[in-house]
């Protein structure tokens, strides 16, 4: 197992990291939506449209109106794209179309050029955890309100009012931790207490990415104003989003107020955890693997469980310190650095309920028979559930070889009903985790919370059905655009479109010079999904080119930290001797 496990390990780069999304409320993992790819440099150069039109031959339409459309149809097909399944209706399109088209004129000069980058990273987070287009659209449109370049009176006359609410809710909160005292605890409770209470939780949730997009771009801020950012975050928002279950954001929102907070502390953990991450993450995959496998193929588990599935983590870095001022442990003695998680779907869930008992530690004995258990730190909460109710069954296990000393790992390992209440119930994680003292309040607040989804996918349904008759859109943004349903875009249609984005008329007969491959006068569907292709390969080189700075970023930190010189001597050095 080990073996395995190591020359899996022997394979990584260092210092490369990926973020996993673990969300509670169902939902579901994705990565972290840091920086959303922009079409900024989309350039139309002729030879690479596939067209046998003349207008091959003119040169690209102004930087200005064709660029403006390519962002907005390549924004909204990545935000739609990555909207939840079943979430991005033609309703809901319709209404981030309208926003994106308000927003972006607004928020293309705001903070430097990044505003832009920024409300979309924000919408993209919401749409991580699920939130529907409405909450999406507030999202980008305040992020332009605080930019100060519209105004609530043009998001209500040019949206509608169900957005407005949602944004003067999410300006109530903004200012709300300003009239309190978070130092203290009291205040601090009383305050996430204020938050829970809304009726449209769904604001609360837009106010946490927006927070998340504040904490992401804290180095901009001066000094002390990123010390009372991070506290607010720390006492009031990181618990708020472990209460409503969004648990990687409150995990990344821990983690940056850490790090502003005490510098120095965050430095010293940070270098630990990231020095062993690389490693420890093939582990996690690797023993995850092999765990799998020998549970699958067990006999008399298989008789009892239907189904297992293992979840993986690598121990935040907040998570982490709060361990070590705990106690006063080493970092190599917090025994949950690597974590694993197995969950036993059993063949008969409600039947005799000694099944899942045998389930866990029938699991547990064959843990021990491939892996090194370190005695006397396994917790049976199965046999012995907690005050609270929650059960599981932890081993921790040493992964350290000979001359090779690694982090432990924990194995929690439950059943799917267990799984369920540690999750969602009475000893639940967001209780847990949240400062929610009492269990009622979590029922009250999911029930809260789905009230709200369900009266925002209500108001989606109602807005006026698309123009498009009979069936389905093969394509959002061809729909959008084509505004009379004809199955064409015109000219009117295209001049239409690029003065909501505060771009010329003009524009648009350059661009539909470029586009109309049979010099009709109109784009068709083909015509278009040629356009959005040509959008999609921009945006991908782009991509690429993030990937590429990154890549040689980490390798001018490699050479950095084995210092210059060193590295000289070892690359350059036979042939210098030579010379
Ligand atoms: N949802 C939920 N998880 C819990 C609860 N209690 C423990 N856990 C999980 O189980 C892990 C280990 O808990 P314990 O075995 O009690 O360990 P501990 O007392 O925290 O000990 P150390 O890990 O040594 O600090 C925690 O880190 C949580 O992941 C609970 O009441 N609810
Ligand atoms: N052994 C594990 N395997 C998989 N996931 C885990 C494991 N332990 C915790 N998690 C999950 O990882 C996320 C972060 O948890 P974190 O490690 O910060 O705290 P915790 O382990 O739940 O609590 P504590 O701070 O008491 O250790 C949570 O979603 C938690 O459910
Ligand atoms: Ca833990
Ligand atoms: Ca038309």
């Amino acid at each position: 197992m080990a073996t395995a496990a190591t020359a899996a390990a022997a394979a990584v780069p260092a210092g490369r990291h990926q973020h996993q999304h673990r969300l509670g409320l169902g939902l579901r993992p994705r990565p972290y939506p840091h920086r959303l790819r922009l079409p900024a440099s989309v350039a139309f150069s002729s030879s690479s449209v596939p067209s046998t039109s003349s207008s091959s031959s003119l040169s690209p339409p102004a930087e200005g109106g064709g660029r403006l459309v390519a962002e907005l149809v390549g924004v909204f097909n990545e935000l739609t794209g990555r909207m939840g399944e079943g979430l991005a209706t033609t309703s809901s399109s319709r209404l981030l179309f309208r926003a994106l088209k308000l927003a972006l004129p607004a928020l293309r000069e705001g903070d430097g050029g990044r505003a832009l980058t920024r409300a979309l990273a924000v919408a993209a987070t919401l749409a991580d955890l699920q939130m529907d287009a409405e909450v999406m659209s507030a999202g980008i449109l305040r992020k332009a309100l605080d930019a100060g370049t519209i105004s609530m009176q043009d998001v209500e006359a040019q949206i509608g009012t169900g957005i407005a609410d949602l944004l003067h809710e999410s300006l109530r909160l903004k200012v709300a931790p300003s009239k309190a005292d978070v130092l203290d605890d009291e205040s601090a409770g009383a305050l996430r207490k204020f938050f829970l209470s809304y009726y449209d939780i769904r604001a609360v949730i837009l106010e946490l990415s927006l927070k998340l997009d504040t904490m992401r771009h804290l180095q901009y801020l001066p000094k002390h104003l990123q010390r009372i950012k991070s506290l607010e975050v720390m006492k009031i928002y990181a618990p708020l989003a472990h209460a409503i279950g969004a648990g990687n954001l409150s995990l990344e929102l821990e983690d940056l107020s850490f790090r502003y907070l005490f510098p120095q502390a965050y430095d010293h953990v940070d270098q630990w955890l990231r020095n062993r991450e690389a490693e420890c993450k093939l582990l996690i995959k690797a023993y995850k693997a092999q765990l799998l496998q020998a549970l699958k193929s067990d006999d008399e588990l298989n008789k009892i469980v239907k189904d297992i599935s293992i979840e993986g983590r690598y121990k935040s870095r907040f998570s982490t310190m709060k361990k070590l001022v705990k106690d006063g442990r080493k970092p190599e003695e917090v025994n949950d650095i690597l974590g694993l998680r197995i969950i036993l779907d059993l063949r008969c869930d409600g039947g005799s309920s000694d099944w899942g008992a045998r389930a866990c530690h029938r699991t547990h004995e064959i843990i021990r028979a491939l892996l090194k258990e370190v005695p006397g730190r396994t917790k049976d909460y199965v046999t012995q559930p907690k005050r609270n109710g929650y059960q599981s069954l932890h081993v921790a296990i040493d992964v350290s070889e000979p001359g090779k000393t690694r982090p432990l790992m924990e194995i929690q390992i439950r059943t799917k009903e267990m799984h369920r209440i540690a999750i969602g119930g009475e000893a639940s994680h967001s209780l847990y985790k949240g400062g929610l003292t009492d269990p009622g309040e979590g029922k009250r607040l999911k029930a809260i919370m789905l009230a709200a989804a369900e009266l925002a996918a209500l108001r989606l349904r109602d807005l006026p059905a698309s123009d498009h008759q009979g069936g389905e859109c093969k394509n959002q943004a061809f729909c959008l655009l084509d505004k009379n349903g004809d199955g064409r875009i015109s000219i009117e249609e295209l001049t239409e479109v690029m003065e909501d984005l505060g771009a010329e008329g003009e524009d648009a007969m350059a661009l539909m010079h470029l586009l109309d491959a049979n010099s009709d006068g109109s784009l068709s569907f083909d015509e278009f999904e040629s356009f959005q292709r040509q959008v999609e390969l921009m945006r991908s080189l782009e991509d690429r080119d993030d990937q590429y700075t990154k890549i040689l970023k980490d390798k001018l930190q490699t050479i950095d930290s084995a210092g210059l010189i060193h590295f000289y001597r070892k690359e350059l050095g036979d042939k210098l001797l030579v010379s």
